[in-house]
């Protein structure tokens, strides 16, 4: 807790102290935790099918929801992503190596299935049935998803602007109520925090910090697949702010425990139209003032009031000297398309991480001779209008047909070859 304050009872669902600060984890039994034989505790899960530690994110249960019993996991095997490298893109970054970590294979095609999990696992255990979101689209549709597999309901507030249709329907396709509402995604968190009880739904976004626990994954799994040594940098798109607090987290957490020996630093890219934090950083500013109108064209980072801002503030920012930068439209768009043709593909939110390492690299913040691994956190598919919208097709040809049909003769394709 941000006043020191260690009130957890991991049997309820709070999600605030006291002093108003987003309640955390804490792990009192980290010092105890003995690395080498979880190594190889961890490596023999790696051949295991079918079971809860088959995948990415219950693998490392020990170090995230150690007492949660293993019959109430709701999982789809998530995590085991790929990890590639591709030289255009460590051209285009401008750095001596780089690893792009694609958390857009998800089940459900991002990163939030792997707090998701142990979200709806806790949940479950807690005894709850009804799971609920504000959602600009990606952590709806993993909740209901998991809703679904855990034969639960799922109710979703989905923001009246600026969601992708595709994540809308994904979402409604796994069977969740959806409400749409005025507003966006920073007052439908207001609204849960204020009546999710009355209503008996628990709450599935980032302010519930068993979503974080399971987000630290996404560092455990890069370490383990790095053989426990990470690149100088790692660089996460930021709207919520869960995923950099998650990381930033999971990162001291395998320091202190002796799996790694040294924590990377953390870059966190928000795009220009949704940057409070960023600018508040580059302000060196101690409190947050936030965005009335989010805008850009990358939907999922569409937050002017980051919850997780005050972790972020701690884990990445003060206690492993990470840094902020943010990047415009267009250069997310640009970097969307370098993904989408290095064969990876992703959805604009990702691309930011590329787009804000590149930019880092050209300002001097991050060194030419240095490594680093971008965090993908979105399938390409989850937002096809942002697709025709790089592509510029939209004018040509209008969102739904992607190239207008041709005669089909060999004079014809030969004078389209
Ligand atoms: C695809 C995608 N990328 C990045 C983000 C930003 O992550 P966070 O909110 O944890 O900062 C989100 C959602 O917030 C997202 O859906
Ligand atoms: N992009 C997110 C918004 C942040 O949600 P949260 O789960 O971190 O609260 C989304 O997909 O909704």
């Amino acid at each position: 807790m941000e006043c020191g304050k260690e009130s957890f009872d991991s049997r309820r669902p709070p999600f605030r102290c006291d002093c108003q600060g987003l309640l955390d984890v804490v792990h009192h039994n980290l010092s105890d935790v003995d690395a080498d034989r979880l190594k190889h505790v961890f490596d023999s899960r790696l051949g295991e099918r079918g079971t809860p530690f088959s995948g990415g994110v219950w693998r490392y249960k020990e170090l995230i929801h150690p007492e949660l019993p293993i019959d109430q996991i709701v999982t789809k095997y998530e995590g085991n992503t790929g990890l590639y490298e591709s030289e255009s893109l460590t051209s285009y970054a401008g750095v001596r190596k780089l690893w792009i970590k694609a958390q857009s294979e998800n089940p459900s095609g991002s990163f939030k299935d792997n707090g998701m999990t142990v979200a709806v696992s806790h949940g479950r255990w807690l005894g709850y049935d009804n799971f609920a979101c504000t959602s600009t689209g990606n952590t709806s549709s993993s909740m209901a998803m998991y809703a679904a597999l855990s034969g639960s309901k799922s109710t979703v507030f989905l923001p009246s602007h600026g969601v992708s249709r595709n994540k809308a329907l994904q979402t409604e396709a796994y069977g969740a109520r959806l409400i749409r509402t005025e507003g966006g995604y920073d007052d439908g968190i207001r609204f849960l925090e204020r009546h999710a009880d009355e209503f008996g739904l628990y709450v599935c976004n980032s302010i519930n910090p068993l979503r974080v626990e399971g987000q630290k994954s996404i560092a455990f799994e890069l370490a383990h697949q790095l053989g426990w040594t990470l690149p100088d940098w790692l660089v996460v798109p930021g709207g919520a702010l869960s995923n950099a607090s998650a990381i930033g987290k999971g990162l001291l957490e395998l320091h202190r425990t002796g799996f790694i020996d040294s924590v990377p630093r953390i870059a966190i890219v928000q795009a220009e139209g949704a940057s409070p934090f960023h600018r508040m950083v580059a302000a060196k500013e101690r409190s947050l003032i936030p965005e009335p109108r989010p805008a850009t064209v990358a939907s999922a980072l569409n937050i002017g009031h980051p919850p997780n801002w005050p972790k972020a503030m701690r884990y990445v920012i003060e206690q492993s000297d990470g840094i902020t930068v943010s990047v415009t439209d267009n250069e997310i768009l640009e970097a969307k398309n370098r993904i989408d043709r290095s064969g990876i593909g992703c959805e604009p939110a990702s691309a930011a991480s590329l787009a804000g390492l590149r930019r880092l690299v050209s300002a001097g913040d991050v060194g030419p001779d240095e490594t680093a691994a971008c965090i993908l956190t979105g399938n390409l598919l989850k937002d096809t209008d942002a697709i025709a919208r790089s592509l510029k097709h939209e004018k040509r040809h209008g969102p739904d047909d992607v190239v207008p049909p041709i005669p089909l003769t060999p004079d014809v394709v030969r004078a389209m070859l």
